[in-house]
């Protein structure tokens, strides 16, 4: 798709450019952002830390381009960089830092060693020391130039009589100690350039470039892996190219497994946090559920009740009735019962308060109410009313002046005689 939309194109001496460059006014999906070419008759420039280099050569079989710093002034026979600090990023890794704006980029590793020259200008000449390599073409007999390389630390700790000039990335070659580089070199090296890697990203297969996937067949993965040509790394690389082709070719291989983390670590949050107040809400609302049932069994049952059998009195009626429940008879099974009067006519009665607690649910309300509310034998005791508001009941009886009849059989004198009327 790339292919078709953004079709390479020539930019100063180079010819075939493609992505990731692009060039000014290209449609925004052709290249990197960053990577924005300014094209004039004979040169390509990049501008890379707000410091323009000129592209000498693009390299897309490793991924490279080879870069001069556009400011050097490449006709002089003693070129020094000009004051130009924080052009040049090196991360201790052994990378070179990009920044735009706030992002910072750790992608443009160059692919040989490389070192900084730094330039001073020094009003003392320096002496016996081999980091100070003097550039004689530029000193005079009160002004002395030299380059210093290596670590930029180094670099920080001047001399007093030096002053900064400027600063050079070089490459360093095969096994040559940086400290002996002398400024023949360090312009050579400046002249030639030093190559930068596109980022890991943008020299992935699957982006723009119309490349088939690797084919994974059981076989070859296993030959592969016999051959040790497989490792696990390039197994799951191959594995998440197949599975996740968008993403594998959105992020570099290297994302991947950050994002697999964001998603276990995403999910594991959710489930930390939203799982707990999930059941516990569930819960409540089957208990809810459960206890709608119960009273709504209950209030239909009432409802027919209310014709035929014991009368109904509120919760009020019944605190009034028992005085505030102030003279305990005694306490049963279901809970406790209460002396009460039932006004007209001063009825003295027994109310039962059934406990709210589980032994009482409503089926054995409803058949307290209906069973021995329609029982008139002289032998049982009246239910005369009830009470029923939500999870508050009541069951109102007759009052037995001589109390429950366990008390004279389980009586300890076994000794007593009921008379006729009782
Ligand atoms: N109608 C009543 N008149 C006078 N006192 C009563 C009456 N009903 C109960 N009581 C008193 O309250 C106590 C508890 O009675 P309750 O019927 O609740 O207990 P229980 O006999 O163990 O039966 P249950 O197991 O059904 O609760 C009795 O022992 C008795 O002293």
């Amino acid at each position: 798709r790339h292919h078709h939309t953004c079709p390479p194109f020539s930019c100063g001496h180079l010819q075939d450019v493609r992505y990731p460059f692009r060039r000014r006014g290209d449609p925004g999906e052709c290249g990197v952002i960053y990577y924005k070419l300014a094209c004039t008759d004979s040169r390509a420039t990049i501008t890379i830390n707000s410091w323009p280099y000129f592209v000498t050569e693009i390299n897309y079989a490793n991924s490279s381009f080879l870069v001069v710093d556009a400011r050097l002034d490449l006709s002089s026979s003693c070129p020094v960089p000009q004051r130009n600090q924080g052009a040049y990023q090196l991360y201790y890794g052994g990378g070179f830092l990009r920044s735009e704006g706030s992002e910072l980029m750790l992608e443009l590793a160059p692919p040989s060693s490389i070192a900084l020259a730094t330039f001073v200008n020094c009003s003392r000449e320096v002496r016996n020391n081999t980091l100070y390599s003097p550039v004689a073409c530029h000193s005079t007999s009160s002004s002395f130039v030299y380059v210093l390389i290596g670590d930029p630390t180094d670099i920080f700790a001047l001399k007093p009589s030096c002053g900064y000039l400027g600063l050079a990335v070089i490459v360093l070659e095969g096994e040559r100690s940086p400290y002996y580089a002398n400024y023949r070199d360090v312009m050579e090296s400046m002249r030639n350039g030093f190559a930068v890697s596109f980022p890991q990203d943008f020299a992935c297969t699957t982006c723009g470039f119309e490349q088939p996937l690797p084919l994974l067949s059981i076989g070859e993965l296993i030959s592969g892996m016999k051959s040790r040509r497989y490792t696990w790394e390039k197994i799951l690389e191959l594995l998440l190219t197949r599975l996740f082709p968008r993403i594998t070719g959105k992020y570099a291989y290297a994302a991947i497994p950050m994002w697999i983390a964001q998603w276990i670590a995403i999910t594991a949050v959710l489930c930390r946090f939203m799982l707990p107040p999930l059941v516990v809400l569930t819960f409540l609302a089957y208990k809810y559920w459960r206890t709608r049932i119960t009273i709504d069994a209950v209030e239909k049952f009432l409802r027919m009740q209310q014709m035929v059998g014991p009368i109904r009195y509120s919760y009020t009626d019944i605190t009034a009735v028992t005085r505030h429940f102030r003279d305990k008879l005694g306490q049963g099974g279901y809970g406790s019962v209460y002396k009460g009067v039932l006004l007209p006519g001063d009825i003295h009665v027994a109310v039962k308060m059934l406990a709210g607690s589980s032994n009482c649910n409503g089926e054995d309300f409803i058949s307290e109410v209906s069973t021995i509310g329609r029982i008139h034998h002289v032998n049982v005791v009246h239910l005369m009313g009830f009470c029923s508001e939500e999870m508050r009941r009541a069951l109102i009886y007759e009052y037995m002046p001589n109390g429950s009849l366990d008390k004279y059989i389980f009586s300890s004198e076994r000794s007593f005689s009921l008379g006729q009327a009782q």
